[in-house]
């Protein structure tokens, strides 16, 4: 099967990877072309604008940062839009909002494509391990058509109907995993400061019912001040403020979260966008702040 892949950041890269090592061909485009080296190595082939991919693979997936970036890649010059037609799918993995990815939708159904969208819930390592879990919504024809990808992305897909919701859950689940992480943050630092260790908390929270994968991996680097970027920073402050915007829309409050998103945006400011979602810990222990 040949498949188009644009966009090889952090996620990207890995997906396109294990496509690559499942024996799919795959086209890649990505705008810092340098990023595409790696997988042309293992086998993959380049195409110069996401067009030049769509005109080539009958089905493209995209993973891109954000929703400016996934409108980008549709409609400006060398687009999707100049070469999407009749028969052709495009698959959008990225994590946007539910106009985002509508108006993706109707671009290229006009057109006579077929569209789906798709955002992932796993982050570095389960991409690397095809261990995603896909949260479809769209063209159903296409969702069939897509599953011998998403199971070697991924671990679970789910299809959860109209174009919308998968942007949707995407976004509650992120929002929920914010907040987590915000809380874990504080009681670290709480821990510290009252004068327990911290790796105890992390054995008695591992035995008891909040145990969960997050605090796992990243409560031992969170003690060292260590961050290495699996989810950046500032991907998941874009979905608390999304998230917030699903609020709003939903007349939902949630207090919690809009605390939670201050305190990414706290840490952006710190210069802590590209560092790992979890250096949101730096901001919740800076003494001169709190
Ligand atoms: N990392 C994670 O753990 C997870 C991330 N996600 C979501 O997946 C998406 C990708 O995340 P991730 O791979 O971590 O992000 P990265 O920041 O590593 O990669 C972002 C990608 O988007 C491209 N891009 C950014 N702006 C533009 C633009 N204006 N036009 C074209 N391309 C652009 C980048 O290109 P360039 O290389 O040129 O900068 C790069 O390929 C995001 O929506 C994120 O929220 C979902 C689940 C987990
Ligand atoms: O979006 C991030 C994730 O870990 O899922």
């Amino acid at each position: 099967m040949e498949v188009g892949f644009l966009g090889l950041g952090i996620m990207g890269k890995a997906m396109s990877m294990n496509l690559l090592k499942a024996g799919f061909k795959v086209t890649v485009w990505n705008r810092t072309l340098s990023k595409c080296e790696e997988l042309v190595e293992h086998g993959a082939s380049i195409g110069e604008t996401p067009a030049a991919v769509i005109k080539k693979c009958k089905y493209t997936i995209a993973m891109l940062s954000d929703p400016a970036a996934a409108l980008s890649v549709v409609f400006d010059k060398g687009g999707v839009l100049e070469e999407i037609c009749s028969g052709k799918g495009y698959v959008d993995m990225s994590t946007v909002d539910a106009t985002t990815s509508s108006q993706i939708n109707e671009a290229i159904t006009k057109k006579g494509g077929y569209f789906l969208e798709a955002p992932v819930s796993g982050s570095k390592k389960p991409a690397e391990d095809g261990q995603l879990v896909i949260l479809a919504a769209g063209d159903k024809t296409l969702y069939e058509e897509a599953i011998p990808a998403f199971d070697v992305m991924g671990k679970k897909a789910f299809y959860l109907g109209e174009v919308g919701n998968g942007a949707k859950m995407k976004l509650v689940v992120n929002m929920i995993m914010g907040s987590m992480m915000n809380a874990f943050s504080e009681g670290l630092v709480l821990a510290d400061r009252s004068g327990l260790n911290q790796q105890t908390l992390l054995d008695v929270l591992d035995l008891g019912a909040i145990s969960n994968p997050m605090f796992r991996l990243k409560g031992p680097t969170m003690i060292e001040g260590n961050y290495p970027p699996a989810f950046p920073l500032k991907h998941q402050q874009k979905d608390m403020r999304l998230a917030l915007a699903l609020g709003d829309e939903n007349a939902v409050s949630m207090p919690v979260a809009a605390a939670s998103n201050e305190a990414f945006k706290t840490a952006r400011s710190l210069g802590h966008g590209d560092s790992d979602f979890s250096a949101v810990h730096e901001r919740t222990r800076d003494r001169r702040r709190f």
